[in-house]
């Protein structure tokens, strides 16, 4: 898979994406992440990729020519076809749901905006699905692209070494993850909880089943009403509630 980011600031992707779990998918080819810079793509003489807004106003917003310059010749470059995400506060809040679908496709164009944002004809005419990583503003759509490339790159068969496996993630069945534990035993008087040392894997299994009942329940009682529930774990709410009233 591949990701090509167009971006005023490529230096800021060299530091996340030299590091650990990229760097190693990066290193295996199991994807590519390429960064444009946006500027190389300006023709006026001063090299502008911002202007002042029409209607006016205060702040400046990127011009859709270097952007949409940029766009083309990346799209040239690639044989296949690729969706183009553009991230920005009014785009659709990205959950793993948004993210496993990313995953699925050869490749993704990431604009970064900068400033107040976009002109609004690089919406019309090159953005094919724009996302939010949350209801905050932040200097750039930098961060938002290394949060989605990460997330959609974790996914990717050989990304992960099977110790950590994307596939019981919290997200992955709806649910938020169980409590985890290693060694000590004990660490500041605070036992591991017994069954997890019993060997008996459906007694365990059962408990970080509960568990994550318990902490979304207790957490995010909005994703419970998303999930189809089975009988056990209607089952397992049950006791949880029960237990509840105490
Ligand atoms: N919440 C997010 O995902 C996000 C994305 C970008 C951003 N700032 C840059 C920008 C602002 C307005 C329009 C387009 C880009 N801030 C937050």
């Amino acid at each position: 898979m591949f990701f090509d980011i167009l971006t005023l600031f490529p230096e800021m992707f060299e530091g996340p994406f030299s590091e650990s779990i990229i760097n190693r998918a990066r290193e295996k080819d199991l994807i590519e992440v390429k960064t444009i810079n946006i500027r190389d793509y300006a023709e006026d003489k001063h090299n502008r990729t911002d202007d002042t807004p029409y209607g006016g106003g205060a702040g400046m917003v990127m011009k859709a020519g270097p952007i949409y310059r940029a766009w083309e010749q990346v799209k040239s470059q690639r044989s296949v076809e690729s969706k183009t995400i553009l991230m920005s506060p009014q785009g659709e809040q990205l959950t793993q749901n948004i993210v496993n679908d990313l995953a699925k496709e050869p490749g993704l164009i990431i604009i970064c905006g900068r400033y107040e944002g976009v002109d609004e004809r690089v919406r019309k005419t090159i953005v094919d699905r724009e996302i939010s990583i949350g209801d905050y503003v932040l200097t750039g759509g930098e961060i938002p692209a290394m949060v989605l490339v990460d997330a959609a790159a974790r996914l990717l068969t050989g990304v992960l070494g099977d110790e950590e496996s994307s596939k019981k993630d919290s997200f992955y069945n709806g649910l938020l993850e169980h409590p985890h534990y290693t060694r000590p035993r004990e660490f500041k008087g605070l036992k591991v909880p017994d069954v997890l040392l019993s060997g008996n894997h459906q007694l365990i299994e059962r408990w970080r089943k509960k568990e994550s009942l318990r902490r979304t329940l207790m957490r995010r009682e909005d994703l419970l009403k998303d999930k189809e529930l089975t009988e056990e774990d209607k089952k397992l709410l049950k006791e949880i509630k029960a237990e509840l009233k105490g």
